[in-house]
């Protein structure tokens, strides 16, 4: 196994340093010189742990033509990850500890980032009984994060028991928020944008109403809800209230909702048709302020690869999803870090320290010290790159960027000790 040494990074909020990879570790730090090992000149770079995506979609099994757990953990790698967890809405669902065995060996089979699957909480995601879900927690895959995700798990007797559940073994149930009665039919978000284009709106008010009801629900079983991709203002306020009170609710938001509005809609081009939809400008004000004062808690991707026939077609039969694993590090950059929001420390916080936290993903998310596993990832802050759908490592092309500027590039990626990217390209 090849050791590295890579020199001169810095770090958030440090001084630059030189850090040894050796064996999976990180094995030294500070001014290292006289060692045998390969060379990386991370002048000018800023090293972080590598970062950690709790919500993915790779597709695998069933749709391998839009995406699969070695193509998804390639563009993973790319966009600066270590580990990613897989959403359960596969065919066959993610609802047996079979299914969650064989996504958890494709993952280590392809070995470049880590690959957590994440249990379906009902069969079939149907909302009727709910899945197995200790058998999952015992697998081999060792899954904690149950989630629904594409559907709500709109039943509340069905939610409480899934909380009461996972509390056994400190699981945490990740919701899908969406009121299915109050989105029957709806193309983009309820509002202005809606009714010029008449389309059927989705409105605010079924997110927030599954967010309300699911925190009081957490609070009365004492169990962990986590919040899957929240897109409004009035979720957020939800939230800042719910953690107030002490509830034990997390919470993500995407790169696309920190950055894209409903407007996006009005040239009907179904790249940006997306659950929950884009929405509008006061929202995305909202979540980027929610993010920073860390009532949102992570960023989480919700990578969702389609095949063409599925996006390039007429928006009201077009899949919802973007893709956005490359992307979501320039993403944050761009709308946290450029506009005075965050810094790199609070990047750090929100895409590998806290997602790892609450995926009980230990080997990830730590400080890059000596003893620490050398999952990290070196990026250099002063490029500048433009989004280009076809040089993706994803199988799908349906990124909301294309020809869009970002700040920010992975240079570098290390998956313990073992490169994943070098110079921007997947090594593997
Ligand atoms: N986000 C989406 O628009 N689509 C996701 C499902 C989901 O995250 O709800 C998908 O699986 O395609
Ligand atoms: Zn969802
Ligand atoms: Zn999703």
């Amino acid at each position: 196994m090849t050791t590295y040494l890579i020199k001169g990074a810095r770090t958030p909020g440090g001084d630059p340093t030189d850090l040894l990879l050796r064996d999976g570790l990180i094995v030294e730090t500070g001014s290292i010189s006289g060692s045998d090992a390969e060379v990386i000149d991370a002048d000018g770079l800023i090293a972080l742990p590598g970062l950690v995506d709790l919500h993915t979609h790779l597709r695998e099994p069933g749709r391998e033509d839009a995406e699969t757990v070695e193509t998804g953990s390639r563009a993973a790698a790319l966009g600066g990850f270590t580990a990613v967890c897989a959403m359960a809405n596969t065919d066959p669902v993610a609802d047996t500890a079979g299914v969650v065995e064989q996504v958890w060996r494709l993952g280590r089979d392809a070995g470049l980032v880590d690959v957590q699957p994440i249990g379906a909480v009902t069969v079939g995601l149907a909302g009727e009984r709910l899945a197995e879900l200790g058998a999952m927690a015992e697998s081999a895959a060792a899954v904690r994060i149950f989630s629904d995700d594409g559907h709500c798990v709109h039943d509340p007797r069905l939610m409480r028991r899934a909380l009461e559940y996972v509390r056994a073994f400190d699981g945490v149930i990740a919701q899908h928020a969406e009121e299915p009665r109050l989105t029957q039919g709806a193309q983009m978000h309820e509002g202005v944008e809606s009714a010029r284009l008449g389309m059927t709106g989705w409105p605010a008010v079924a997110e927030e109403a599954i967010i309300a009801r699911d925190v009081l629900l957490a609070e009365h079983v004492g169990a962990r809800l986590h919040i899957c991709h929240v897109s409004t203002a009035g979720s957020v306020e939800i939230l800042r209230w719910a953690k107030k009170r002490g509830i034990r609710v997390t919470a993500e938001v995407t790169p696309h909702h920190l950055l894209l509005t409903d407007e996006k809609a009005g040239g009907y081009d179904p790249v940006f048709k997306v659950n929950p939809p884009l929405r509008t400008n006061e929202d995305v004000a909202a979540l980027r302020l929610g993010l920073a004062d860390g009532t949102i808690d992570v960023v989480a991707t919700d990578h969702a690869p389609h095949a063409l026939q599925d996006k390039e077609c007429e928006w009201a039969y077009a899949r919802p999803g973007m893709v956005g694993l490359e992307t979501a590090l320039s993403v944050v950059v761009a709308t946290m870090l450029e506009t005075g929001l965050m810094d790199w420390a609070g990047l750090v916080d929100r895409m590998s320290r806290v997602p790892a936290r609450i995926a009980g993903l230990t080997e990830h998310g730590n400080d890059l010290v000596a003893g620490a596993p050398a999952n990290l990832t070196l990026v250099d802050p002063a490029v500048r790159w433009s989004v280009d759908p076809a040089a993706s490592a994803s199988r799908s092309r349906n990124t909301p960027y294309a020809g869009l500027t970002l700040p920010s590039r992975v240079v570098a990626t290390f998956l313990r000790g073992v490169p994943t990217v070098l110079e921007g390209k997947a090594v593997r």
